[in-house]
């Protein structure tokens, strides 16, 4: 890492063979409707605009807000530090026509939102993945927006138009800032409730990217003039994965739960409180736990053996030298000193560490959606052989688990 003045702050593009495009992607406008970044292998050679890896303002100060530090500073230091930030992909890109490709949908943690995990997602992408990273409406995320239909009067006003899908000019944005459970009530049905809701939102996601492959038109809300026609026949809806960091975790888990078209999932760091009794009887999926080494505590890796099984794959490896930021975009994106400072960094190289979860995910991947890919050079990641990384966890668990 040069001095702080040459140092270009980034995230790292993607290792695998194709150049990644991206698209948001917004259907319907309400707040029931899917909300994607949606990350894909594209056609190279074409010279796109590189998207804001923050697009809105609003995020800013929904973060501020979520880190509960002082707002206005917080929402100025961050826009003055990331307003301008953009992430190594070809915004708007043509998808790369190659046959079909396995499906990813992305869950974010609490007080994030779709964008923030880019590093992943693109690392993902750029080795023949679509990946969907959805943008939950559980008031788990630090800010997000859909739309409203304006009161009748006003759009009389307008141009009376006869289209029935309503365009932007006809919408009213609605922003829903992050929700802290409120002190004093019980904090598990509210987070059981939200698991539950962001399990749904998973599994319209997938009903949406199936539509999309049917061909069927799709009325993007946010009015970019991505085809998305060209994805028809190009998903493998056989191969249909889930990944999720932290409450995206357990959303992960949730989803493969209720829904059978995903065939296994990946949790980083899963934050396993919000999961309800039925749930764990109701997974039958193969299921990566990828755990940091400072996160977990002996309760949470607890629940996760609940889910050991004889006859369904289900692993567990700690990467050494990791924090629960270790997976976020941000531990990519602050000098080593302040990312110490807020826990955004471990001791392991930031990139070192994504690349082993990224690489340990492919396996799996492979292993469990059936692809004739590379990725089983990486098998031994999954039984924690490798470097910075242990088989199951780090923690001396309770002397409970000795029996
Ligand atoms: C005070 C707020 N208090 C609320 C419960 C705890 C806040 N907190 C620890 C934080 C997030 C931290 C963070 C981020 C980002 C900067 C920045 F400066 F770089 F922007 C700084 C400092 C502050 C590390 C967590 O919630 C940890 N966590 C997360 S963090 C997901 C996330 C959020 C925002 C991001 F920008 C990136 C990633 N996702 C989960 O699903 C769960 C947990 C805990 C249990 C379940």
């Amino acid at each position: 890492m040069g001095s702080s003045s040459s140092r270009t702050i980034e995230i790292p593009p993607g290792k695998g063979p194709n150049l990644v495009g991206c698209i948001d992607l917004m259907v319907d406008h309400t707040i029931q409707g899917s909300f994607i970044r949606l990350y894909y292998p594209c056609e190279s050679g074409g010279d796109y605009e590189k998207p804001l890896w923050i697009p809105r303002q609003e995020y800013y100060s929904g973060l501020a807000n979520f880190l509960q530090y002082n707002r206005r500073l917080v929402d100025y230091f961050l826009q003055h530090l990331y307003g301008s930030f953009k992430i190594p992909v070809e915004w708007n890109a043509p998808l790369k026509a190659d046959g079909k490709y396995p499906l990813i949908i992305f869950s974010h943690g609490l007080g994030a939102f779709r964008t923030l995990y880019s590093a992943i997602c693109i690392e993902v992408a750029s080795q023949g993945f679509i990946v969907a990273a959805v943008e939950h409406r559980d008031e788990s995320a630090s800010a997000t927006y859909y739309y409203e239909e304006k009161s009748i009067n006003e759009v009389q006003q307008q141009s009376s138009s006869t289209s029935a899908l309503p365009t932007l000019d006809q919408l009213e944005e609605r922003w829903i800032d992050y929700k802290p459970h409120k002190l004093g009530t019980q904090e598990f049905p509210f987070r059981n409730h939200q698991v539950h809701q962001r399990a749904e939102e998973c599994i319209r996601a997938l009903d949406l990217m199936t539509d999309i492959d049917t061909g069927k038109s799709i009325h993007n809300v946010l009015e970019v003039d991505f085809d998305f026609t060209k994805m028809k026949d190009a998903i493998d809806l056989c191969k249909v994965a889930i990944m999720g960091h932290s409450f995206g975790g357990a959303t992960a888990i949730e989803t493969l739960g209720k829904d059978q078209r995903f065939k296994c999932g990946v949790a980083l760091d899963a934050w396993m409180f919000p999961l309800d009794d039925e749930t764990y009887r109701n997974v039958q999926k193969p299921i990566l736990f990828i755990n940091s080494e400072k996160f977990q505590w002996p309760v949470n890796i607890l629940n996760m053996k609940k889910l050991d099984s004889n006859t369904i794959q289900r692993k567990m490896i700690t990467i050494m030298g990791t924090v629960h930021q270790s997976f976020p975009d941000f531990t990519f994106l602050t000098g080593s000193f302040l990312g110490k400072l807020f826990g955004l960094k471990g001791t392991t190289d930031p990139e070192m560490a994504v690349d082993i979860s990224d690489k340990a995910s492919l396996a799996f991947l492979q292993r469990h959606l059936g692809l004739e890919k590379s990725f089983d050079q990486w098998d031994p990641l999954i039984d924690g052989i490798g470097d910075h990384v242990i088989p199951g966890t780090n923690l001396p668990l309770l002397p409970l688990s000795k029996h």
